[in-house]
C-alpha cells in the first residue's frame, strides 16, 4: 500500500476524549479518496457511492502525524473500488481500515459514465 497523505492532529480535530475526532479522520479519508479518483480516472465529478465495515482499531492524539494509504481493489465499468489504511506515522500502528470504498465517475448530466480505465496510471507516465 502506498502512503500519500500526511496529517497532523491538532487541538481542533479532537473529541471530548481528547482524542482523534472519527468523524473528522473520515473526512480526511474521503478526500483523499475522492482525489485519487480524481486522478485515476482523469474527471473531477466523482461521488462516494459505498463504504464497507469500518474498523477503527486504535486512536491517535494531539500531536500524531497520521498517514493515509490508498490500494486499488477493482477498476469497474463508471467506478473505481479502492483500499484504505490510516496509521500512525510514527508508531505505524492501524487506527482505522476501510476494506472497500466505491468511487463512481460522473458525466455532466450526473449519471455514472464509464471511465474506460483498467489499470493505474502514474501521472510521470502521462506526460
Ligand atoms: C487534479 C485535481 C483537481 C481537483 C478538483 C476538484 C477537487 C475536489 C476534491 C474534493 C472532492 C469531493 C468529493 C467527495 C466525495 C463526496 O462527498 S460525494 C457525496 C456523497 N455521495 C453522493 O452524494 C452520491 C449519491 N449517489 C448517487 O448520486 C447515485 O447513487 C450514483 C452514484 C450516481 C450511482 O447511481 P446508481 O443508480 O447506483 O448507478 P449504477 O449505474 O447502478 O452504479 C454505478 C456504479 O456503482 C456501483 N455500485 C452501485 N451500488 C453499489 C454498492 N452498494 N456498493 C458498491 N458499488 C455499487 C455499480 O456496480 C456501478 O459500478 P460499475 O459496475 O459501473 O463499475
Amino acid at each position: 500500500m502506498r502512503f500519500h497523505t500526511r496529517k497532523w492532529v491538532k487541538p481542533e480535530d479532537l473529541n471530548p476524549n481528547g482524542t482523534l475526532f472519527g468523524g473528522k479522520l473520515l473526512a480526511w479519508i474521503d478526500e483523499e479518496l475522492a482525489l485519487y479518483t480524481i486522478i485515476q480516472l482523469e474527471n473531477t465529478r466523482i461521488v462516494t457511492k459505498h463504504m464497507s465495515e469500518i474498523n477503527f482499531r486504535s486512536s491517535a492524539r494531539q500531536g500524531d502525524i497520521i498517514e493515509i494509504g490508498i490500494d486499488v481493489v477493482k477498476f469497474g465499468n463508471t467506478s473505481l473500488t479502492l483500499k484504505c489504511e490510516a496509521r500512525n506515522m510514527m508508531t505505524r500502528e492501524t487506527i482505522i481500515s476501510i476494506d472497500h470504498t466505491t468511487m463512481v465517475s460522473l458525466g455532466a448530466d450526473e449519471k455514472p459514465k464509464a471511465h474506460g480505465k483498467t489499470e493505474i496510471e502514474f501521472i510521470k507516465d502521462r506526460l
